[in-house]
This record gives C-alpha cells, sequence and structure tokens, in this order.
C-alpha cells in the first residue's frame, strides 16, 4: 500500500483496571501477600486483588476476590478509596485502584497466595513488590502515620 503520509493510527489505550486492598490491623499493620511462583511478578509482595469481571463493580470485584484469596467477607459499604497507580505493563496499560479496609469478617488465610505478613508501611521497603505499588506505599505510609 503506498505511503500516504498520514500519521499511523493511534492505538487505543488498553486499560486494564485491578481492584487491591489495604486491610489495616488495629496495630496500623497492612496485609500483604507473597505471588506464587510460576505466576507473573511471582515472589512478589502486593495488595490481595485482582482484575474485574464481566458484569462487576469495582467493589463487587473486590469483596469477591477478598473471599476467593483470603476466605474474609467483607461488605462493600467497608471499602474506602485512597488512591491509584498507573503504570505501563506490557501491551496493556495498568490503573491500580487501592482501597483501605479496617472491617471485615474472618481470619485472613493464604488460599492462593504463597505467605501471608502483616507490614507496616516503612517496613515495606525491604519488600520486593512490583514497581506499580510504590507509590501506593507512600500514600499508606502518609495515612498511618497521621492516622495511626
Ligand atoms: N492484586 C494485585 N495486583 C497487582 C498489584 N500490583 C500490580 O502491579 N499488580 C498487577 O495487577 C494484575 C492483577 O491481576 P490478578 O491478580 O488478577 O492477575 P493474576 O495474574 O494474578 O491472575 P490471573 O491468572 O487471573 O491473570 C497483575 O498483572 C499484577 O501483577 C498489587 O499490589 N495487587
Amino acid at each position: 500500500m503506498a505511503d500516504d503520509g498520514a500519521a499511523p493510527a493511534a492505538m487505543p489505550l488498553r486499560l486494564m483496571p485491578v481492584v487491591a486492598a489495604a486491610l489495616i490491623d488495629g496495630e496500623g499493620r497492612v496485609l500483604l501477600q507473597r505471588r506464587p511462583p510460576g505466576k507473573q511478578m511471582a515472589d512478589l509482595w502486593e495488595f490481595p486483588g485482582g482484575k474485574i469481571e464481566p458484569g462487576e463493580t469495582l467493589e463487587g470485584a473486590l469483596v469477591r476476590e477478598l473471599a476467593e484469596e483470603l476466605g474474609i467477607a467483607v461488605d462493600a459499604g467497608a471499602l474506602t478509596p485512597l488512591t491509584f497507580a498507573s503504570a505501563g505493563l506490557g501491551e496493556r496499560h495498568l490503573l491500580l485502584l487501592l482501597y483501605t479496609i479496617r472491617d471485615w469478617r474472618g481470619t485472613p488465610r493464604a488460599l492462593e497466595a504463597s505467605a501471608l505478613a502483616w507490614v507496616r508501611p516503612a517496613a515495606m521497603r525491604a519488600l520486593a513488590m512490583p514497581p506499580a505499588d510504590l507509590p501506593l506505599v507512600a500514600m499508606l505510609e502518609r495515612l498511618l502515620q497521621i492516622g495511626g
């Protein structure tokens, strides 16, 4: 085909929304889970959560993910939006939406992760986490310094 000199058509942004939770305990620690071996970003520590399935709301997806990954029950009204991160992820663009949660029912168990840990935000710097999570950690650090 002849080159007509037109600029190449812009590719639409392939946005991938992911919802994630910072479960905060009474001592100001946050629950992280370790991604299992064999998965993309294996062994990195992340906030529990995941992708949204067709027909789900953001909050509905997070409530489902927390039941599947940790075996806990959370009311959608207990989810408080905190901040988000935006980062390129291969051919897609990750929009990672972080909620805080202080009330849930049940004791979190590692149903899909290889490990769980309750970590103060300042101590997260010592853990290997996905690069997109670093600004989220900074926001949590500020929130928990102020709010306890
Ligand atoms: N849950 C979670 N995902 C994160 C975080 N940071 C981050 O970059 N991600 C990325 O966001 C995507 C989360 O989707 P997911 O957890 O459903 O993906 P997955 O690969 O584990 O599951 P899948 O098998 O359903 O694709 C992954 O690409 C993951 O690497 C985080 O803190 N929590």
